[in-house]
């Protein structure tokens, strides 16, 4: 199948349709790696955050525990150690983790299971460990670890002195030298601790709004790079894309001119509406048109019979393409011609059209017609030739061998023809032949097929009926055509014919044995006088013109 023939320069739509993927792939790398950025940052910012709030709670617990512990050191409650053991097990379950991540193979679920002590929500905690294991080597990160290691060994002065507490109150010592010697020892770990935690949070915080800087500064960086190659990408395009333009319309501007000036008629038709969008002069010519008028032309008008139409573009839906097609036109004055037609469908100015080339073959048609009427009809009559007598003679043999039907030949010949000739000269002769013809024709009946073999030789091939009464009165009919004398200039001369039948299938099966034996029935017809008519067949042998 043919494909549409573009206008438009393909390669540099090819070229352009590449680059356009190009840069779709470009662009969406970009915004990628940007989001891939964006998603990490908040997910560090969600895990300093979440450190913020553990340290919240890791300070609460401290204070819970310092005044817990307080409490009992005063009064020896139970339920005070048992809040400073539940206070204390917070701080306890953050060291846990600490401990865990500070090792090169962590036990991931031993640090989670230590923030889950330490009340962190379980939620952030995959973060604080990411945050602890990638980001060790952040100096503020460093830091803020390095202040909780220091914190968690005041604590471990706490538990020291928790320890000494309990003994003492398990012991049964109410000095009160002891108790205050012990609270005071208390106040001053709890002292030395408030720096060390706000100086955690602040390190924490410092850690991220340096984060939070470096993530807003990748994001308008990601930002600027893809309005920079948005303006550089889109200017490019635009350049090419009036480049591209002008090519096309220098292309259609060409084509056009070529078309304008091709020594053929050239139309285009656009598909969707049978609107003529360009007909070149020899088209105006060829179709008698204004150029003014085309666009209310109906292309459809110039088809002399729609069904042709519809056969072209039939095959022209299917092919795309179709070429030398013969067909019958007619100008905007409804005159008709041949013309032989090569369409193909082509993108003009971005429509579906169809574009004709066509070519007036009238003359070569009648030519043709002519060279096709002159190997088939005998010049001087007329009539049918030897040539066309024969092929219709063979028709009917093998129609008549399927159906069983029957038919009947008369070979027919002038008498003594040649005295006319002779005597009244041969274009006298040739009136005469033409006047037996016509008598001939009109003789006959209509289904009757007369033919002149040449000289002064006629058949008739009767296929009507073929009983022998028919045959005889059509014989009859013949002759008694003839009986009128025929006149010629000053002369007047009687004409008389002799007359042959070969009947089928009787006389014969093929086309030589009919036409052999109604010729020999012929010439018996002139042995026995001239002016009658004889069957070949013995059994009919038996009429006379006068019969
Ligand atoms: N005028 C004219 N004569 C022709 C033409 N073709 C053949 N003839 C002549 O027709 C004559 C045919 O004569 P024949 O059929 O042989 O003899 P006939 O004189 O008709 O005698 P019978 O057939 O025996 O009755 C010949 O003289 C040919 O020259 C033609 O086209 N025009």
């Amino acid at each position: 199948m043919a494909e549409p023939l573009h206008i438009e320069p393909a390669q540099a739509t090819g070229v352009q349709s590449r680059r356009l993927i190009l840069i779709a792939w470009l662009f969406s790398a970009i915004i990628v790696l940007v989001l891939l950025f964006t998603y990490y940052g908040i997910g560090l910012l969600s895990a300093g955050r979440a450190y913020v709030g553990g340290e919240g709670l890791w300070s609460k617990a401290q204070k819970d525990a310092v005044f817990a512990l307080g409490r009992y050191t005063r009064y020896h409650e139970e339920s005070d150690f048992d809040t400073y053991r539940a206070a204390l097990d917070v701080i306890l379950g953050d060291r846990q983790a600490r401990l865990e991540l500070e090792k090169a193979a962590p036990d991931l679920a031993r640090a989670r299971d230590g923030f889950l002590r330490g009340r962190n929500h379980p939620d952030d905690i995959d973060g604080m460990i990411g945050l602890f294991r990638h980001f060790r080597h952040i100096p503020d990160i460093d830091q803020a670890i390095d202040i909780w290691t220091r914190a968690d060994a005041m604590i471990d002065q706490l538990m020291a002195l928790a320890a000494r507490v309990r003994a003492s109150a398990q012991a049964g010592q109410v000095d009160n030298g002891l108790v205050l010697a012990q609270l005071r020892e208390l106040n001053a770990i709890n002292e030395r601790l408030r720096p060390l935690e706000d100086d955690f949070s602040a390190t924490l915080g410092r850690a991220a709004r340096t984060t939070k800087v470096i993530l807003l500064a990748v994001l308008f960086m990601g930002a600027a790079l893809l309005l920079g190659a948005a303006i550089l990408f889109s200017r490019r395009m635009v350049r090419q894309s009036e480049q591209v333009e002008r090519a096309l319309r220098q292309g259609e501007q060409q084509l056009r001119r070529l078309l304008q000036f091709a020594p053929l008629p050239i139309v285009i038709v656009r598909s969707s509406d049978n609107t003529i969008l360009f007909a070149n002069e020899h088209a105006l010519k060829q179709f008698k048109l204004e150029a003014a008028s085309l666009a209310i032309s109906r292309p459809a008008d110039f088809y002399l019979r729609n069904e042709d139409r519809e056969a072209l573009f039939a095959h022209l839906r299917q092919h795309r393409s179709v070429s030398d097609w013969e067909v019958r036109m007619q100008d905007a004055h409804g005159i008709p011609f041949w013309a032989s037609m090569s369409c193909q469908c082509i993108s003009y100015d971005g429509q579906e059209c169809v574009l004709t080339a066509l070519n007036n073959i009238e003359l070569r048609k009648r030519n043709q017609q002519e060279l096709q009427r002159r190997a088939f009809y005998d010049e001087l009559t007329a009539l049918p030739n030897r040539a066309m007598f024969m092929e219709a003679l063979d028709d009917q043999l093998a129609r008549n061998a399927a159906d069983g039907g029957t038919f009947a030949l008369m070979f027919i010949d002038v008498d003594r023809f040649k005295i006319i000739n002779d005597e009244l000269g041969h274009d006298a002769g040739d009136k005469l032949l033409q006047e037996v013809a016509a008598r001939l024709t009109a003789s006959v009946h209509e289904t009757d097929l007369v033919a002149r073999l040449g000289g002064d030789e006629f058949v008739v091939l009767v296929t009507e009926k073929t009983d022998t009464d028919f045959v005889n009165q059509t014989a009859r009919a013949i002759m008694a055509a003839m009986a009128p004398n025929f006149h010629f200039d000053r002369h007047e001369i009687s004409v008389t014919i002799s007359i042959g039948i070969s009947c089928y299938p009787h006389d014969g099966v093929d086309l030589m044995t009919m036409m052999k034996n109604a010729d020999v029935a012929m010439y018996r017809a002139k042995e026995r006088g001239r002016n009658n008519f004889q069957w070949y067949g013995t059994q009919r042998r038996v009429a006379r013109a006068d019969a």
